[in-house]
């Protein structure tokens, strides 16, 4: 394949919510599910969020468990998996979390259309790679990111990214906890938001597990392609 396997993972709530209507992060998952996660990143060669995630949340995206981390140093890796950060405007803050905590190559994904200052303030913080004219191309990165040494790629949301690399076919596998709550709200970000598909552009997916974690379900699914 030219392109790393991708896959995605998320917690939603019981109505398919990743955040609230402010797009305040909620916790989702117990513990044993962030443990999970946690043993994701560590074993992934990348991990992808969009920029919408990065103004809301914050998040460092950093191997929490001290085992891990050693783990991958033992491997010969650096402790973090490469962050990557899908932001076509180059909108991410220079004092973002993502710089601050951590070792590891940080990646800023922007478009040919993102000011020349700002990338150039962020090249002293990380890569900048530039596809795309007004929005990131998502499979021109991921032909790159292969081509870089990336063979496994986790993405973490948020809902338009999600969208946009499942629309764009480069996701093989999703996992998708189910947390023990509602949300509602039709304007908080569902686990796919974007446009959508019509009915003739469907995905189609096959169900490889349903496993209870504490009081949520984490069910695991390829993608079949075109239903
Ligand atoms: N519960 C969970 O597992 C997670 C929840 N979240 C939540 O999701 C929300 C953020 O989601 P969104 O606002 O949808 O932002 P997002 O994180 O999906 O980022 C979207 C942005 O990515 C950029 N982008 C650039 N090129 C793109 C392309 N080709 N295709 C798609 N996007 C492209 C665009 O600027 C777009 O606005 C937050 O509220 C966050 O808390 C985020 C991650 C995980
Ligand atoms: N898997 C999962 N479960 C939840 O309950 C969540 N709220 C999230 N949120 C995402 O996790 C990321 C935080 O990463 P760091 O702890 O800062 O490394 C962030 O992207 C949240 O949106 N995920």
């Amino acid at each position: 394949m030219d392109r790393p396997f991708i896959f995605i993972n998320s917690a939603m709530s019981a109505d398919g919510k990743l955040s609230t209507k402010e797009r305040k992060q909620v916790k989702i998952s117990g513990k044993l599910d962030f443990e999970r996660m946690d043993e994701l990143r560590a074993q992934a060669d990348a991990i992808m969020v969009g920029i919408g995630t990065v103004l809301a949340d914050d998040p460092s995206l950093t191997v929490k468990s001290p085992e891990r981390k050693a783990a991958r140093k033992a491997a010969g890796k650096s402790e973090n998996p490469v962050r990557i950060i899908i932001d076509s405007a180059a909108r991410t803050p220079l004092d973002a979390d993502i710089f601050k905590k951590g070792e590891g190559l940080r990646i800023i994904a922007v478009s040919n259309s993102a000011p020349a200052e700002k990338i150039k303030s962020l090249e002293e913080k990380a890569r900048v790679i530039k596809t795309g004219d007004f929005k990131v191309n998502l499979p021109e990165l991921a032909v790159l990111l292969k081509e870089m040494g990336i063979n496994t790629l986790m993405v973490e949301g948020g809902a338009t990214l999600n969208w946009g690399m499942l629309s764009a076919g480069l996701v093989d596998e999703v996992y998708t906890f189910v947390g023990n709550l509602i949300i509602g709200g039709k304007t908080a970000p569902t686990f796919t938001d974007g446009e959508g598909f019509t009915e003739a552009e469907l995905l189609g997916l096959e169900l490889l597990s349903a496993e209870k974690i504490e009081d949520g379900i984490l069910l695991k699914w390829k993608i079949k392609g075109k239903k």
